[in-house]
């Protein structure tokens, strides 16, 4: 069946890839009452979505696997990892990262990942901002005003009261830091990726990636390794998801070592993950990724095209519960947490 808003013969022209995508996107209920505010999410049927939590569980009573999907036990705490035989060089490790792990790297997806001189998606309007998720806390205001040095116009943030009365009368720009967090969508940690070439640009200036984030991810990294190799974190990508936010299908092809996995870590709200093949006219599998889920994706896995169409905010499916636990005490923490999810993915670049 094709979704109402695709015609049979449009249906015939795109890829099995964008099919999967606009299946499991997100799409309101047309509501019949004229001033019915709240907009009511369409049905969407997720019987074929891989489920690597519940096969986890099965696995664990000694079930057996369901065909396709094989268990490795490579030394990572014991936990099994998953592979699929149609798609060598993937690996998913359900629940890879403690509750403590995943709040600590919400914390800094938050606080430091979008610190200068990371670039963010803000960059490229307003120039670096720093402390972006403390000026939220705080209530205050990106405002657009004169560069102390008469170097130009520069955006700092400042507090409420002070950009009302900075930018009365004159036309003064001005965005609240509640907004920016919102609309938030990447940072870049280590080599800088430019997203309008999509290519590394190593003249950048940047910082390391941080040491435990390059432990974890080396350990993590362990069962796609080729023997005897090591994995160096170079540059990590993190993606911030809200409500209706998607990442479309694609490869990442500009790291110079395929051999080398990306290893892909989930926080937060659940989402759907789409892994195609080497073409986007292969139907993709979907899969559901929890936070705490870690994905690795090297050799052949590395030509797959995959993305998110979808992540879930509702409660009955965001299954965030041992978060909201942890941040109970933590409110800006807690209201992000409830309406996101965060993606951090770790890469090798040479
Ligand atoms: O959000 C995800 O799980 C996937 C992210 C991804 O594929 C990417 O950033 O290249
Ligand atoms: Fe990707």
């Amino acid at each position: 069946m094709y979704r109402a808003d695709t015609t049979a013969d449009e249906a015939a022209e795109i890829t099995a890839f964008r099919r999967a995508e606009k299946k499991y996107k997100l799409y309101y209920e047309q509501s019949s009452k004229k001033f019915y505010r709240k907009k009511k999410p369409k049905q969407v049927d997720l019987s074929e979505v891989l489920d690597f939590n519940s096969i986890l569980n099965s696995h664990n009573q000694n079930d057996e696997l369901p065909p396709g999907i094989a268990a490795v036990r490579c030394g990572f705490d014991d936990r099994p990892v998953f592979r699929l035989e149609t798609r060598p060089g993937f690996y998913f490790i359900p629940g890879a990262l403690s509750v403590e792990e995943q709040c600590k790297w919400i914390r800094e997806s938050l606080r430091s990942f979008p610190q200068p001189p990371n670039r963010t998606n803000h960059n490229a309007i307003y120039g670096p901002v720093g402390d972006l998720f403390v000026a939220a806390k705080e209530g205050k205001v990106l405002l657009e005003e004169e560069g102390s040095n008469g170097d130009g116009q520069k955006w700092r943030f400042c507090e409420e009261g002070v950009a009302k009365l900075r930018s009365k009368g004159n036309a003064c720009k001005s965005v609240s830091g509640t907004a920016l967090l919102r609309k938030l969508r990447w940072s870049t940690l280590g080599l800088q990726f430019d997203w309008s070439k999509r290519n590394y640009n190593v003249s950048l200036p940047h910082n390391k990636i941080p040491d435990a984030l390059c432990e974890l991810a080396q350990k993590l990294a362990a069962p796609a390794m080729p023997k005897g190799e090591e994995f160096h974190p170079e540059a990590a990508i993190v993606n911030y998801f809200g409500l209706g936010d998607t990442l479309g299908g694609h490869l990442d092809d500009m790291e110079l070592d395929w051999s080398k996995p990306i290893v892909s870590m989930s926080l937060g709200c659940k989402a759907i993950f789409l892994l195609g093949g080497k073409s986007r006219d292969d139907p993709p599998l979907a899969m559901f990724l929890r936070s705490g889920d870690v994905v690795l994706m090297a050799g052949e896995a590395r030509e797959c095209f995959h993305g998110v169409p979808r992540i879930f905010i509702d409660e009955e499916n965001a299954e965030i519960d041992s978060l909201e636990t942890h941040f109970s005490e933590e409110s800006h923490l807690l209201d992000y947490v409830r309406t996101s999810r965060i993606n951090i993915n770790i890469r090798q670049v040479f």
